[in-house]
């Protein structure tokens, strides 16, 4: 498969900050990528690299084979980022417009209304005196207006409702079936999955996950079986292993864990050998800390 971006050991230093710690990843033509993160997770600084908008301290990227910042790359490159700046005093028409004259090959602007949800009579209107919801739908006509190969939405979703929100994703699910290479940044494990074919999961800087929603969702959700050892000691340890569904385990605060997909059949094997056990508990996650506030953030989309 042809890589569209290819991250060689990249990292960025704010001062003595490191946002971004040894990046490496290849984005494939066509694939649809969430980048997975909470709040400070470096997914907003490793997108601006992308786009060239900052430079890494070290490390390369490469996109469409060249440097972000190469104009052929711009103008196969549209991104939809955090804060929209439109230009006052202009129409909406006519911003969209001015952005699509600078595009070799624009997007007709029939199109454009149409996955947008712009309506007619928004395109009349001054662009400052647009709605917030209103705002973004600019925001993602101008990432769009020059049909671009390569996208980003740097947390698309925010402050839209649903109805809306639906909307720009049934939007992105068109534009990838055209074979658009996406990228997108959210909090949100449910939008991940509705839309991406991978994930890309950030944590203090660094991927710490990289596979597609179901591979990325078992080891979020993965629960644990959790008990005493009545006597612990040879013996019981030699019993514990010997059992084929409790091989994976570990030791923790006094407890045994029991690394498991299927809690229900865990136990019923704790039973059946009549494993001398007490205190049984079934634990959701051995989640690190990166896992526990995306469950967080989950819940707050809710
Ligand atoms: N211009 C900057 N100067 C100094 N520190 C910065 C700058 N930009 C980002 N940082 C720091 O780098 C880290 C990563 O920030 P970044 O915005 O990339 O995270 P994020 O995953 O996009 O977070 P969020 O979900 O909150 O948007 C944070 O600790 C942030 O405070």
């Amino acid at each position: 498969m042809e890589a569209i971006i290819e991250m060689k050991h990249v990292s960025k230093m704010f001062k003595d900050k490191k946002a971004v710690n040894d990046l490496s990843f290849r984005i494939e033509k066509g694939s649809v990528t969430a980048i997975l993160g909470p709040n400070g997770a470096g997914k907003t600084t490793a997108l601006s690299m992308i786009l060239g908008l900052l430079e890494p301290t070290e490390g390369e990227i490469k996109v469409f084979g060249k440097a972000p910042k190469d104009q052929s790359v711009r103008d196969k490159t549209g991104a939809m980022l955090q804060e929209v700046s439109i230009m006052d005093r202009l129409k909406v028409r006519e911003v969209l417009d001015l952005i699509r004259s600078y595009y070799p090959n624009p997007m007709d602007m029939e199109s454009l209304i149409t996955l947008t949800g712009l309506q007619d009579s928004d395109l009349k209107r001054y662009a400052e005196k647009l709605s917030g919801g209103q705002k973004r739908s600019l925001g993602f006509a101008l990432a769009m207006a020059g049909n671009p190969d390569l996208l980003f939405f740097d947390e698309p979703t925010v402050g839209l409702d649903i109805t809306a929100r639906r909307r720009f994703w049934d939007s992105v699910r068109k534009l990838a079936g055209q074979g658009k290479t996406i990228i997108f940044t959210t909090h949100y494990l449910q939008e991940a999955d509705d839309t991406a074919d991978r994930i890309l999961l950030f944590h203090k800087g660094a991927l710490v996950a990289d596979g597609t929603p179901d591979e990325i969702k078992s080891r979020i959700v993965k629960r644990s079986v959790s008990f005493m050892p009545r006597q612990d000691g040879p013996g019981f340890r030699q019993r514990l292993k010997a059992l084929p569904l409790l091989t994976d385990h570990y030791d923790r605060d006094g407890r045994i864990y029991v690394n498991t997909d299927d809690t229900d059949l865990a136990l019923e094997s704790i039973f059946a050998e009549k494993l001398e056990v007490r205190d049984i508990r079934i634990d959701q996650g051995r989640l690190d800390e990166a896992f526990e506030q995306l469950t967080v953030n989950q819940e707050e989309a809710v």
